[in-house]
């Protein structure tokens, strides 16, 4: 198949989605669940409430009053046979409400004389069971409670938890090796001119767990053809991601550590900016390389254009509809490509930040997401779209 060369960033996302593979799934404990993808529906394994319960403390009573109290319901158990007339039972918030059980009666509106229940409502308060919450209320046995595709968050896993299940059915989390290049590059400490600190991989790292994946390991290859290619081999990841030597300089080697390695170029350059450099590339063994550029912000745009799509595809996470916002401001046109620039929220509507060149992160560090500007103009009052500022919910 022939590489999409300088695609436009659609086309790019969504030939990253159709080239990657699904992976496996297996099950995983509710309590280390949160932020995988769910691989089947969760269904209802129970009515829910199981049985009809009161939804306040004080008696279930039969009939008109006064009544005979019959003792009290512990809370867990289920009545030992049904209500008679001008009978009442002691019962909890969420206790199994009798059969025959004709009303509820509050704790505060009645009080027990002589051991019979007598009933003080304010006005207004009729005899009723508007204090049950019927069995099934909130689901039935085999409802869908949540759909497969979906990332498992605290309310998703509780609500599992509430319907019976100590397990899910999740996929397997992808995993991504990240190559940092740029013999320049240092992964730690406090760099002097003519040396620069690693921080795109810190940058990718929360933005691989935000999309459902999971760095293993960061390491630093030298600016050489040869290692490179040896490292791509090495690397047992679902996705390799490499930074640096994207672009024609004399220290960029990807295209030849692809072209060794016997790489099928997929996405060659991208019609974006910044970004611009990305490739994406599939192994013989099926494994993908993403190729990111150096430059901190490019690499951010980079990995939203095919690592993220990619990593989505291979969850089968469902796809999130795209987001649009009212543009704060006019932008300046612009005919090259799609625009991805971090933006912030004013009164006015979405504005971008200070400092989005393409080797800078701190407009991306303060922003609220990033805003996706198509070619044309773009003018304050129309609505435009963004993307979440995925990196935050890591
Ligand atoms: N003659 C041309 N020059 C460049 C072009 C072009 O089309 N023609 N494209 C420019 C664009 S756009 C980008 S983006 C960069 C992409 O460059 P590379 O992917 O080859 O990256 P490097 O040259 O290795 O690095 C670029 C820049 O980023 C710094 N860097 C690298 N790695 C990191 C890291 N892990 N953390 C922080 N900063 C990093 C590196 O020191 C460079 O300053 O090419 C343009 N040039
Ligand atoms: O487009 Mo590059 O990706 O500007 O820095």
């Amino acid at each position: 198949m022939a590489a999409l060369v300088r695609g436009d960033w659609d086309a790019v996302r969504r030939v990253s989605t159709s080239r990657a593979k699904p992976l496996a799934s297996e099950m995983c404990d509710l309590a280390d669940a949160h932020g995988r993808v769910l691989a089947s529906d969760v269904r209802s394994l129970i009515d829910l409430p199981a049985a009809d319960v009161s939804a306040m403390d004080g008696w279930a009573v039969s009939g008109e009053g006064p009544w005979q109290v019959r003792g009290r319901l512990v809370n867990g158990t289920t009545p030992d046979g049904p209500l008679g007339a001008q009978e009442a039972i002691g019962i909890g918030t969420g206790g199994v409400v009798p059969a025959g059980a004709t009303a509820i009666i509050r704790r505060e509106h009645g009080d027990i004389i002589d051991g019979q229940l007598q009933w003080a409502p304010p006005t207004g308060v009729a005899l009723s069971l508007k204090d049950v919450r019927p069995r099934g209320d909130e689901a039935h046995r085999g409802d869908v409670m949540v759909h497969a595709g979906a990332r498992l968050d605290s309310m998703s896993i509780a609500l599992a938890a509430s319907t019976g299940h100590d397990e899910l059915e999740v996929a397997i989390v992808p995993t991504i090796d990240l190559l940092v290049t740029g013999d320049e590059v240092d992964l730690s400490g406090r760099p002097v001119p003519g040396r620069v600190r690693d921080s795109v991989s810190p940058a990718l790292t929360g933005m691989v767990r935000g999309a459902g994946g999971s760095v293993e390991n960061v390491l630093a290859v030298p600016d050489d053809v040869e290692a490179l290619a040896a490292q791509l081999l090495a690397s047992t990841a679902d996705i390799v991601i490499t930074t640096g030597g994207t672009a024609v300089g004399e220290a960029d080697h990807l295209h030849e550590a692809l072209r060794r390695v016997r790489a099928e170029i997929i996405v060659d350059r991208v019609a974006v900016r910044p970004g611009g450099p990305t490739v994406l590339a599939i192994l013989p063994d099926g494994r993908l390389v993403a190729g990111l550029p150096g430059n901190p912000l490019a690499a951010v745009v980079g990995f939203l254009a095919v690592v993220e799509p990619a990593l989505r595809a291979m969850t089968l996470e469902t796809e999130r509809p795209n987001t649009r916002e009212l543009l704060g401001t006019d932008l300046d046109r612009f005919d090259g490509g799609t625009r991805i620039v971090p933006f912030i929220r004013s009164d006015a509507g979405v504005v971008p930040t200070s400092w989005t060149g393409s080797s800078m992160l701190r407009g991306l560090a303060s922003s609220d997401g990033l805003l996706v500007v198509r070619p044309g103009a773009a003018t304050a009052g129309t609505s435009i779209e963004t993307l979440p500022a995925v990196w935050r919910h890591a």
